[in-house]
């Protein structure tokens, strides 16, 4: 049976008229790694502060761990853990005197605490270096061990990866994977990059302009950004029973505008091109394409017609 963490039903915030959460439906399962993708000012922060409860929602319903209103709700942020922004931290204090600082301004019992968080995100061994000595990379996780001080089952993350560099990402993303893995912490991260999120997301949500575009599954979206040979002909029908007949195709879909797309012979385009003109197909174009989630994002909000 799957466990929903996160329910939103019309979910909306409006600043005067101005609706900049549209009621959004989404929906986050138990030991999921949800990955929200919106441009910058696309509302995924808003969307994000309403289910930490920073911002008050203008419309709509929301549930955390199948607890909906008032004081439930409430109690169950209790088991979340939250990076909006990266936190403010001393800049002459080390990883562990920040830490130890807001576990007691949160009443966080125990002290064991700090030092297994820091050995959870790789900082045990900064030691005596002062967080204004640290990488943005190290600040970014020192930020992640705030959120895991107190234990949550969901974290929310806010662009936690933005302006890492590659390496930075490799490590935030094993980080999270091993979280994930080990803790069976569910996530919900942001980010206004789609590729950045490859290889972590298990789950998509695609925002713009406030609303929600498309929820879909990591694989669903791997299978509709998969290297493919593009073809255009006269005649989809025709074309398709050449390529069957000669080729054995089995492995193409056929897409509106007479376009087909083959997910084999990626290497042999002029096999293809050659065999459907023998077949007596007009080709009128023929494209090799590499998989590229960015693209399919673009697409995708390219296709919007913004009010
Ligand atoms: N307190 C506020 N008052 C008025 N408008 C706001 C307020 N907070 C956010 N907005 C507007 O709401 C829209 C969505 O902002 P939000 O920060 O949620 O987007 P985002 O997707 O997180 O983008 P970014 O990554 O740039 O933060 C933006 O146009 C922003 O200017």
């Amino acid at each position: 049976m799957t466990q929903e963490v996160l329910v939103t039903h019309g979910l909306t915030k409006r600043y005067g008229n101005r609706p900049v959460v549209d009621r959004v439906d989404l929906s986050v399962e138990k030991g999921q790694i949800y990955g929200l993708v919106g441009r910058n000012g696309a509302g995924k922060t808003t969307l994000i502060r309403m289910v930490t409860g920073q911002t008050v929602p203008s419309g709509g319903e929301l549930s955390l761990f199948g607890a909906s209103g008032g004081r439930e709700l409430s109690a169950m942020r209790a088991h979340t853990g939250v990076m909006v922004e990266t936190p403010s931290f001393y800049p002459y204090l080390t990883a562990r005197q920040n830490l130890e600082y807001y576990r007691i301004q949160r009443g966080i019992p125990g002290d064991r605490v700090v030092d297994q968080v820091l050995e959870e995100v790789d900082l045990a061994g900064t030691g005596k270096k002062t967080f204004k000595n640290f990488s943005l990379g190290m600040k970014q996780r020192l930020g992640l061990a705030l959120a895991l001080m107190n234990r949550p089952d969901f974290l929310l993350l806010d662009e936690p990866i933005n302006g890492l560099d590659p390496e930075g990402i490799v490590e935030f993303r094993n980080l999270l994977l091993r979280l994930n893995e080990e803790q069976q912490t569910t996530i919900l991260i942001s980010s206004h990059i789609l590729p950045e999120l490859a290889n972590l997301a298990t789950c998509y949500g695609f925002i713009d302009n406030g609303v929600m575009l498309e929820q879909i599954s990591a694989q669903a979206l791997q299978e509709k950004c998969r290297a493919c040979i593009e073809v255009r002909v006269d005649d989809v029908s025709q074309a398709a029973l050449v390529l069957e007949r000669e080729l054995e195709v089995r492995d193409y879909e056929v897409l509106p505008g007479n376009l087909i797309r083959l997910y084999c012979f990626l290497d042999q385009p002029h096999t293809v091109a050659r065999v459907l003109v023998e077949g007596g197909v007009a080709l009128q174009s023929i494209e090799s394409r590499g998989a590229n989630l960015e693209d399919y994002f673009l697409s995708m909000i390219g296709g919007v017609r913004h009010a």
